[in-house]
């Protein structure tokens, strides 16, 4: 198969150390090529440069390929450098160009520190999946993060909570329900899809009483796409929606705000929860966690939710490729 490029995210994270981690647990079954600045991998990676994807496919069984830019500079774990931040960008648009034009998979990201990046290289946008949205022409995509026990996907992502409501318009919700939709049955392999739809408020707004959002937007949106076939539940009260009988009756939770979705998942399976971005032409994961400042280039970092969002990348590639 062709590799998945694997962007270095921010060089003072754990990033580069779980991507080094996921090679040695991978060679041999999926190959990979990272995109960096080599001096930030850990001393003792068995690293090799290449200069596209077909010598990284070649050499990957033996050693991490790598797609070598100088970012200028070492890094010094928990300390992100400013002067990374635009290398830092650009081996995510190496990364989208590679997927583009055919030559990788997928692109699986190592985590990005937003901060950085804007006071770095004014990078304008919150986070990956606006770029990559941005970066491939798209108006909506969705954020799902998913683990074996859930799915979950925020309508609204990384917004200030006091400007969600106002930005959970109709038009969103149904997009992002589209999108979800279209998804499960493409890449998950699920023929129907059941739909879990988070209200916005305690209770779901406890019949008008604890907010108006569900009666006047959310509940006259699903009406009309049940009425179109699709199957949705809610909206449902958020808080009692994700123990373990709850999450049996549905496939994805439509939640309405980045927490709302997040929490949940996080605290069943964070090491093993996978952010996927849906609605892009081409197939992006990423582990589930951040940059984790505090246990960088100490050995610590558990690199199970980069190896899972490997795995989900390559199967999804392998998934539209035998369609
Ligand atoms: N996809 C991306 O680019 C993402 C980037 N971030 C960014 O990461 C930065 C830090 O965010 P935080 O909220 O602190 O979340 P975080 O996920 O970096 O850390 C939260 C806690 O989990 C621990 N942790 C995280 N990943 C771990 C791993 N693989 N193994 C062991 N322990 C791990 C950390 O040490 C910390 O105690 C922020 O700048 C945020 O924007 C956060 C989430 C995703
Ligand atoms: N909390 C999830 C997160 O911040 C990931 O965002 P993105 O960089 O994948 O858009």
């Amino acid at each position: 198969m062709k590799p998945i490029a694997i962007s270095c995210g921010e060089p003072a994270g754990i990033g580069p150390e779980i991507a080094a981690t996921a090679w040695k647990r991978l060679r041999g079954e999926i190959p990979l090529l990272w995109l960096g600045d080599p001096r930030h991998l850990p001393e003792k990676t068995r690293w090799q440069a290449v200069s596209g994807a077909s010598e990284a496919a070649r050499v990957s069984a033996t050693a991490l390929p790598v797609l070598a830019r100088d970012f200028g500079a070492p890094a010094v774990p928990g300390r992100p450098d400013p002067t990374h931040a635009q290398g830092v960008i650009d081996a995510i648009r190496d990364g989208v160009d590679l997927v583009r034009d055919g030559h990788c998979a997928a692109l699986c990201t190592a985590p990005i520190h937003k901060a950085a990046l804007i006071d770095g290289a004014g990078f304008a946008h919150p986070g990956h999946t606006e770029f990559l949205a941005d970066l491939a022409g798209v108006e909506e995509v969705v954020m799902m993060l998913a683990c074996t026990a859930l799915r979950v996907v925020p309508t609204t992502i990384h917004l200030p909570l006091s400007e969600v409501p106002a930005r959970l318009t109709p038009e969103l919700l149904e997009a992002t329900i589209r999108i979800t939709r279209d998804a499960l049955i493409r890449d998950f392999g699920i023929a129907a899809p059941r739909l879990a739809i988070a209200g916005l408020n305690p209770h779901a707004g406890e019949d008008g009483k604890m907010g108006g959002e569900e009666i006047a937007m959310i509940s006259p949106l699903l009406d009309g796409m049940r009425a179109e076939g699709f199957d949705l539940a809610g909206p449902l009260s958020a808080d009692t929606m994700f123990h373990a009988a709850a999450r049996a009756t549905y496939d994805a939770a439509i939640c309405m705000y980045h927490d709302q979705a997040l929490i949940p998942i996080k605290t069943i399976d964070f090491s093993g929860g996978v952010n996927v971005t849906l609605g892009l032409p081409f197939i992006r994961t990423s582990p589930d966690h951040g940059t984790a400042f505090g246990i960088a280039g100490k050995g610590l970092a558990d690199p199970s939710s980069m190896i899972a969002a490997i795995r989900m990348a390559a199967d999804m590639a392998q998934a539209r490729a035998t369609r």
